[in-house]
């Protein structure tokens, strides 16, 4: 068994920048996709929160249990096996490290690349070498979101009255999206009982990069959403649906209309998690910029245009706390040009 060190304890210890709540959360908003107001309840949703619920949703349930069962069973494998698909280049197996600059957790992962046209061949050998279905499993289930996720994007656009209503779906259905997949497991860690009251940080507080994440996990509870006001508030779990965050590149195609989420995991005592979450990006050479039309007469754009490729590659050089898009504000654009 892994024995926590006090210095170790402190290393994965719950920061900073929220206060935090107690209880589960209850105004998650609740999107159900075959609702006639669907699209307005998802741009409320994404204004308010960045985040929200979808049920009703049509990915049969099935797809989700069987990639569950395969994932826990690469997961439980020994650690010598585990680690030939890593350490992730950022795509395969990693352990406790996330990206390249420090950040830790108390957490395993998988990291996908989702483009065809992009052969990790450290990843795609864990799938040659583990069960023939686990590939399956994992391809059968992203189809499947993908699929739910464009629908989602038609709604944000038609709700937000942009057009065409492909606007935002087309760029994550490009054949050269950029979008990767993820499958995070957290586990038990029952020292923490004897340490009442504190926390366990699984994956630290960050915002996703891209344009939209499409998350399911078990019924475990961990994730947390940082709510307007400031405040940490746990998302109670639903295996049966999914949940949907708003990244960076969608607040700024929006000017801000649309809030990228901050979010964070805390492990469980007793309990493992595990989660899956599709990231939809859009092709690397992709400019990101306020869409005209959702800017009032007269309105600003609030940051300076970049393409994903340099927002992404940004981000692989920030810390997982930190605020990535401040670097692409135009405030902040006139007061480096002034140093
Ligand atoms: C610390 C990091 C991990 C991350 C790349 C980064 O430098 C900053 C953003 C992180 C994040 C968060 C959302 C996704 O899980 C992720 C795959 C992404 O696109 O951005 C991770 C990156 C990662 O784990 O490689
Ligand atoms: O594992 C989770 O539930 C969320 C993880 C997350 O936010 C991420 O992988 O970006
Ligand atoms: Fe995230």
């Amino acid at each position: 068994m892994v024995v926590l060190s006090q210095t170790a304890l402190d290393h994965y210890s719950s920061m900073k920048t929220c206060r935090p709540a107690n209880g589960l959360f209850t105004g998650i908003p609740v999107i159900d996709l075959k609702d006639p107001e669907a699209k307005t309840r998802i741009v409320e949703a994404c204004q308010e929160f960045g985040f929200f619920k979808l049920v009703n949703h049509g990915v049969p349930f099935e797809f989700m249990t069987r990639l569950e069962y395969l994932a826990m069973n690469f997961f439980n494998l020994p650690q010598s096996e585990k680690d030939k698909a890593g350490p992730p280049d950022p795509f395969g197996y990693g352990n406790k490290r996330i990206g390249p600059n420090g950040d830790v957790g108390w957490i395993e992962y998988l990291l996908l690349n989702t483009n065809p046209q992009v052969n990790c061949n450290k990843t795609l050998s864990i799938f040659q070498e583990y069960p023939q279905n686990f590939r399956s499993a994992v391809e059968d289930y992203i189809l499947e979101v993908k699929r739910m996720t464009y629908e989602v994007l038609e709604l944000m656009a038609d709700g937000l009255g942009i057009e065409p209503r492909n606007v935002l779906s087309k760029l994550v259905s490009d054949e050269k999206s950029d979008s990767c997949f993820r499958l995070n497991y957290y586990p038990p860690c029952p020292e923490l009982q004897a340490l009442s009251g504190r926390n366990l940080i699984g994956f630290g507080e960050h915002t996703d990069p891209q344009i939209i994440s499409v998350l399911r996990s078990n019924n475990t509870t961990g994730l947390q959403i940082c709510l307007r006001d400031g405040t940490w508030v746990s998302v109670p779990p639903d295996q049966t649906s999914f949940f949907i965050n708003i990244g960076d590149a969608l607040q700024v195609m929006t000017n801000g209309r649309f809030r990228s989420v901050k979010h964070r995991v805390l492990a469980d005592d007793m309990k493992s998690r595990i989660s899956m979450i599709y990231f939809g990006g859009p092709p690397l050479s992709e400019k990101i910029a306020p869409f005209p039309s959702l800017l009032a007469e007269g309105e600003e754009g609030l940051y300076e245009q970049f393409t994903w490729y340099e927002y992404k590659s940004s981000a692989y050089k920030s810390r997982l706390a930190d605020y990535r898009l401040g670097l692409f504000e135009k405030k902040m654009q006139a007061i480096l040009a002034n140093i």
